[in-house]
C-alpha cells in the first residue's frame, strides 16, 4: 500500500508587504494529509486559512508571496514547477471548491460548456459528454442532461455549490480543497452540501482539506484537525482526541463556543478578545493577551511539540504535562438576559 501523503507542507511561510509592514500570514506552517483523509483547519477570520490553502493552489494574490517552504502534491515539489505545469497538476490532481460559487463559475457560458473545460484541459478522452452528465448525477442533480445546458444564474445557491463540488472532482482528483464551502448557502442547504462531499470523497477516496471557522462541521466531517492561530499552528490532533482532550486554550476556547442545536434560543458563549494585529503581533505565546492560563513562561514563544500520540500542541502548560482544567472564564456569554 502507498502511504506517502497526497500534500505534505512543511514550514510553509507565506507574506503580504502592505503599507503597515510586512504580515506574515502563514508562519512555519507544515502539516500532510493522507490518501482518503479529511484534514480539517480551524481557526477564527484571520487566522491565515485561506492564504495556506491558496499557497498550496500555487493562487497567492499579490503583494502576497511564498518566502519559505516546501509543498509537495504526491511527492512533486510545487513549487520548482512553471506555471503550466501547475495549473496542469493543479486541475488533475487536486480540485478546488471555494466559498461562493459564483466566483468559480463564468455567468456567461452554460454550466456543461465549462465542465468540459475542465475536463478537457486535461484528458482528451471523447466519452466527455457522459463524464459530465455523470458528475451531475453523482451531485445530486436531477435530469444532468437539462441542468448541462443552463447557466449558473438559472439555478440556486446549493444546486452552483454542487456544480462546483461536480467540477472539482471531475478529474478524480487525489485531493480536495474546500475553502468554507457552505458558508454562502442557507443553513437547511449547508448539511446537504456537506454529507454529499462526505459520501463523494469517501466512494473516490479522495483526501479533502476542509477550511472551515465552524467546530461543528469538523466534528461531522474530518478524520484530523490543524487548528490555527495568528499564522501558525496551535494544535493539531485527530478529531476524537481533540473533542475529548484538547491541549490548547485556544482550541478549548473555540470547542466551547460551538451552538448547541438542543437549545437554539440560548445565546452561545465566544470567545473574549479578538485575534492579534497581523502587522503587530505579541511577543512570545501570541495567544497570551487572551489566555486565562498564561503565565510568565509564555514571554517566550512556544514550539509545536507533541503532547500525545498523534497529538501536537503550542502551548507551554500542556506540553510540560499538565492539563487544561474547565474554566468558565475561557469563554464569555455578551448577553446579559
Ligand atoms: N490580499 C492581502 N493583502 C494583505 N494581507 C492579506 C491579504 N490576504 C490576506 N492577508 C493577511 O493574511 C491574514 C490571513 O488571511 P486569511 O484569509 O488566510 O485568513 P482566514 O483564516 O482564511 O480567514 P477568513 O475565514 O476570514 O477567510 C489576514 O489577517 C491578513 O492579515
Amino acid at each position: 500500500m502507498n502511504n506517502r501523503p497526497v500534500l505534505r507542507v512543511e514550514n510553509l511561510t507565506t507574506r503580504f508587504h502592505t503599507g503597515q509592514g510586512a504580515v506574515t500570514a502563514v508562519d512555519g506552517v507544515s502539516f500532510e494529509v493522507a490518501p482518503g483523509e479529511t484534514l480539517g483547519l480551524v481557526g477564527e477570520s484571520g487566522s491565515g486559512k485561506s492564504v495556506t490553502a491558496m499557497s498550496v493552489l500555487g493562487l497567492v494574490p499579490k503583494p502576497g508571496r511564498i518566502v519559505r517552504g516546501a509543498i509537495e502534491l504526491n511527492g512533486s515539489d510545487m513549487l520548482t514547477l512553471r506555471n503550466e505545469e501547475l495549473r496542469r497538476r493543479r486541475g488533475k490532481e487536486c480540485g478546488m471548491v471555494f466559498q461562493n460559487p459564483m466566483t468559480a463559475l463564468n455567468p456567461s457560458f452554460s454550466v456543461g460548456w465549462q465542465m468540459r473545460e475542465a475536463i478537457t484541459a486535461h484528458d482528451k478522452r471523447s466519452d466527455v459528454d457522459t463524464r459530465i452528465h455523470r458528475a451531475l448525477a453523482d451531485v445530486g442533480m436531477p435530469d444532468p442532461q437539462r441542468q448541462a445546458a443552463s447557466f449558473p444564474h438559472q439555478m440556486s445557491g446549493g444546486m452552483r455549490q454542487r456544480v462546483v463540488i461536480a467540477m472539482g472532482m471531475i478529474n478524480d482528483p487525489q485531493l480536495l480543497i474546500a475553502d468554507e464551502p457552505t458558508t454562502a448557502l442557507d443553513v437547511t442547504i449547508q448539511a446537504q452540501v456537506l454529507s454529499l462531499m462526505k459520501t463523494l470523497t469517501r466512494e473516490h477516496g479522495t483526501a479533502l482539506l476542509l477550511i472551515t471557522h465552524n467546530m461543528g462541521v469538523v466534528a461531522n466531517m474530518c478524520d484530523r484537525v490543524a487548528v490555527m492561530y495568528a499564522g501558525e499552528i496551535v494544535e493539531e490532533a485527530p478529531v476524537d482526541e481533540l473533542f475529548a482532550s484538547s491541549r490548547h486554550p485556544y482550541t478549548r476556547g473555540l470547542l466551547r463556543s460551538i451552538p448547541n442545536p438542543d437549545r437554539p434560543r440560548q445565546k452561545t458563549p465566544t470567545l473574549p478578545g479578538s485575534p492579534p494585529n497581523m502587522a503587530q503581533l505579541p511577543t512570545g505565546c501570541r495567544f497570551r493577551p487572551r489566555c486565562v492560563f498564561a503565565d510568565s513562561r509564555c514571554d517566550a514563544h512556544p514550539d509545536l511539540l507533541a503532547v500525545a500520540d498523534r497529538h501536537k500542541a503550542r502551548c507551554w502548560k500542556t506540553q510540560n504535562g499538565e492539563l487544561l482544567t474547565e474554566t468558565k472564564s475561557l469563554t464569555e456569554t455578551t448577553d446579559a438576559n
